[in-house]
């Protein structure tokens, strides 16, 4: 049996982030913590987009896709419920936008947005209690960029 795994052949991997600024309390949080991930890597000339919001994410995910030769992107952002459905509109179709893109493209697109209830979570979630999604999101990703490059 042969087993492949993401640990961890990046060397000089070019990363894009795409990062929407709504909720930037939280969203310059997970940044910091996708940036500090990748400079353990010594992945440090890293790109980030700043996008409105998150349903722009997947426009500027694409437009990166046409143009720029990454070998990922990790896509970042805060959806936090309000009083109407149009969280649960960003949320579904956020979600289905990246994965298409994911799905049509050659390489892996993270999904480090975070779709919470309050900004209390969120704040947790981007370095508080519960870790940084950032980070984790760009963990993710250098181990599908690994994975990649070992079936290529
Ligand atoms: N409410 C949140 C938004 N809303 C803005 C949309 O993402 C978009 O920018 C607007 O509809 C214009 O197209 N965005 C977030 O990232 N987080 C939110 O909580
Ligand atoms: C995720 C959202 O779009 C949300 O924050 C907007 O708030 P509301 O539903 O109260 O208009």
């Amino acid at each position: 049996m042969k087993e492949f795994t993401g640990k961890f052949n990046v060397q000089s991997a070019e990363i894009g982030i795409v990062v929407a600024d709504f909720n930037e309390t939280v969203t310059k949080q997970l940044v910091q913590g996708a940036t500090e991930m990748l400079a353990k890597f010594d992945l440090e000339n890293v790109d980030v987009y700043h996008v409105p919001g998150a349903f722009e994410i997947p426009f500027m995910t694409k437009q990166l896709l046409a143009k720029k030769e990454y070998d990922g992107i990790l896509t970042l952002g805060a959806v936090i419920k309000g009083e109407t459905d149009h969280y649960d509109l960003i949320c579904q179709n956020v979600a289905s936008g990246v994965m298409n893109l994911n799905l049509t493209s050659n390489i892996p697109i993270t999904f480090g947005i975070l779709t919470t209830d309050n900004i209390e979570q969120a704040m947790q979630r981007a370095g508080l209690k519960v870790g940084n999604e950032g980070a984790i999101t760009a963990q993710s990703l250098l181990e599908m960029i690994s994975l990649s490059r070992q079936i290529n």
